[in-house]
């Protein structure tokens, strides 16, 4: 479903959680959500998912007003990092309700992705460990197959083989009933391959929006000896650096062009790649920088 955002705010009371943020998702794709605590994502994902209501501006999701609209709303799964369960009910029931629930729902792909998760099914939702939950959150999502997924940091608590699990049956899945998902994550390296466009948002506002090739292109990584990457460097946005002897790595922010890397070259560096981390921590302010949580106005 495709989703349009045009000078979308939402303020909670003097808080402004989004401040007129204007974008357009094409449907179809896997899409990275990435902002540091409190930029406004849980906010963003809430007013696409139907649940709130936007202060100003406008959102429509495959061409509607998401706001409590049923027909909107049983096309998206929203998952969180927590499950909306009753503590007793099981975790075979909460599947079995989600199925009776929604169409689209798979039951038998959810059982599949359960026993992959190693999932108890039989225990309560309550019993299940953070882990657990944040699967059964997963499988959710997954097995919704609704035409928009949202996962909302919802890897919260998983150990490193269920997330990458998580991340390999989402592909395959997408890959087998291509649809448009949005993930939002902290853990910008682990699936930055899974993206096709990222989404940076800061203080409520779109920083970046590209695909991700493009956006890690932005930077460039180079090596060499100390003193030909020092001059190479100078006057560019130097990001980070490490250095070992005589060596230095220095990550840059911008684009070279056919002169800078024939330059490069000359001077025996080596390009690379940018970490994705590395432009999201440039793009969104660094950690000591004061940062306003509340914008008044
Ligand atoms: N229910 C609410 N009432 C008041 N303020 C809120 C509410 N929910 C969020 N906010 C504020 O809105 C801003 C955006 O919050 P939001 O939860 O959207 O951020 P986030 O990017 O999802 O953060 P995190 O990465 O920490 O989950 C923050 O300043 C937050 O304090």
């Amino acid at each position: 479903m495709r989703i349009t955002a045009d000078n979308l705010t939402l303020r909670y009371g003097d808080t402004v959680a989004l401040d007129a943020l204007t974008v357009d998702l094409p449907a179809g794709s896997i899409y990275g959500l990435l902002g540091r605590n409190g930029s406004g994502k849980t906010s963003l994902l809430s007013l696409i998912a139907g649940h709130r209501r936007p202060t100003s501006g406008t959102l429509t999701v495959g061409g509607a007003d998401p706001f409590e609209n049923a027909a909107v709303m049983g096309g998206t799964a929203f998952v969180r990092d927590v499950v909306d369960a009753t503590d007793a009910e099981p975790a075979r029931a909460a599947l079995r309700f989600a199925a009776d629930l929604r169409p689209t729902f798979d039951l038998d792909y959810a059982h599949d992705l359960a026993g992959q998760f190693g999932l108890p099914l039989g225990k309560g939702v309550g019993g299940l460990s953070r882990g657990q939950k944040s699967a059964l959150g997963v499988v959710l999502g997954l097995a919704a197959r609704t035409p928009l997924t949202i996962f909302d940091e919802a890897y919260l608590g998983m150990d490193a083989p269920s997330r990458y699990l998580f991340y390999r049956l989402l592909l395959d899945d997408y890959v087998a009933d291509p649809r448009t998902v949005i993930l939002s994550t902290h853990l910008i390296e682990e699936v930055a391959n899974l993206f096709e466009k990222v989404l940076v948002i800061d203080r409520g506002r779109l920083v970046a929006y590209d695909e991700t090739d493009e956006l890690r292109g932005r930077g460039v990584t180079v090596t060499g000896p100390a003193a030909a990457v020092d001059a190479f460097v100078a006057g560019r946005t130097v990001l980070g650096e490490q250095r070992l002897g005589g060596t230095r790595a220095a990550t840059v922010y911008g684009r070279l062009d056919a002169a800078d890397r024939a330059r490069a070259a000359d001077a025996g560096l080596d390009l690379g790649p940018v970490g994705l981390q590395d432009l999201f921590v440039h793009l969104t302010g660094s950690a000591a920088e004061p940062r306003a949580q509340e914008a008044h106005r």
